[in-house]
């Protein structure tokens, strides 16, 4: 196959995925379908470098989780690129280390509004910012981002649906025995039941 016909826009939805939940695939499917990426890879995150290890179920149990997600799809694929890279996870390197084991690919970001106003404080992001396009989609967060992420041009704004759910929620719920079904692809809500997850 020539390099031409390999060459693929992917954009990378990095997170915990502790679970993954509906919030999370419906960012993923528009941009599958609205923006100009071809696929969009969940990387699940071993040790993302601003959050705790506490009740993190183990990395291939979210991974199988995001399997089972995105099974039905064409489109979006799990990945898990940064299991074997060191810890915390710091998404320049492995960006890095993306770019050279796929020299054909483009790798673009997609982040949250919330995560574009603390982006400054992320490892290296002006060579990020330098090398990658960054797709922002809304979330409802307090903060104001820094006015050069306003008007640069990597950083792209889209309109893709807002739904307020987080994985934390989720868990919170589960332990109080509460009934979180519709907030799960189904394939994920009945993996995690029959495994007894997040339960206390
Ligand atoms: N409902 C949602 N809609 C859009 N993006 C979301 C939603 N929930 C989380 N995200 C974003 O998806 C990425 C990965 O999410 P992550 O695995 O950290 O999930 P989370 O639901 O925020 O988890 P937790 O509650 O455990 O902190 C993060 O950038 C996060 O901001
Ligand atoms: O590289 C960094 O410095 C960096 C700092 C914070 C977060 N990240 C990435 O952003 C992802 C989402 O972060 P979080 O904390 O909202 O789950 C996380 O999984 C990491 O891959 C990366």
């Amino acid at each position: 196959m020539s390099a031409t016909n390999s060459y693929k826009k992917v954009g990378l939805y990095f997170g915990t995925f502790n679970p993954i939940h509906i919030g999370h695939l419906v960012i993923a499917n528009h941009l599958a379908e609205y923006s100009d990426m071809n696929e969009v890879w969940f990387v699940v995150t071993p040790q993302s470098p601003f959050k705790t290890k506490k009740t993190m179920l183990d990395n291939n149990q979210r991974l199988e989780m995001v399997f089972r997600a995105t099974e039905d799809y064409t489109t979006l694929k799990p990945s898990n690129i940064e299991f074997g890279l060191p810890q915390p996870n710091y998404t320049v390197n492995t960006l890095a280390y993306l770019e050279e084991k796929y020299p054909d690919y483009e790798f673009a970001l997609i982040m949250g509004e919330d995560n574009l106003k603390s982006f400054h404080k992320w490892k290296n992001y002006d060579v990020i910012l330098q090398n990658h396009d960054i797709y922002v989609y809304p979330r409802i967060s307090g903060g104001t981002t820094e006015t050069r992420f306003n008007d640069h041009s990597r950083i792209h704004f889209i309109n893709a649906p807002v739904m307020e759910i987080s994985s934390t929620f989720i868990r919170n719920a589960i332990k109080e025995g509460k009934n979180v079904r519709p907030l799960l692809p189904y394939p994920v809500w009945k993996y995690l039941d029959e495994m007894n997850f997040y339960k206390k």
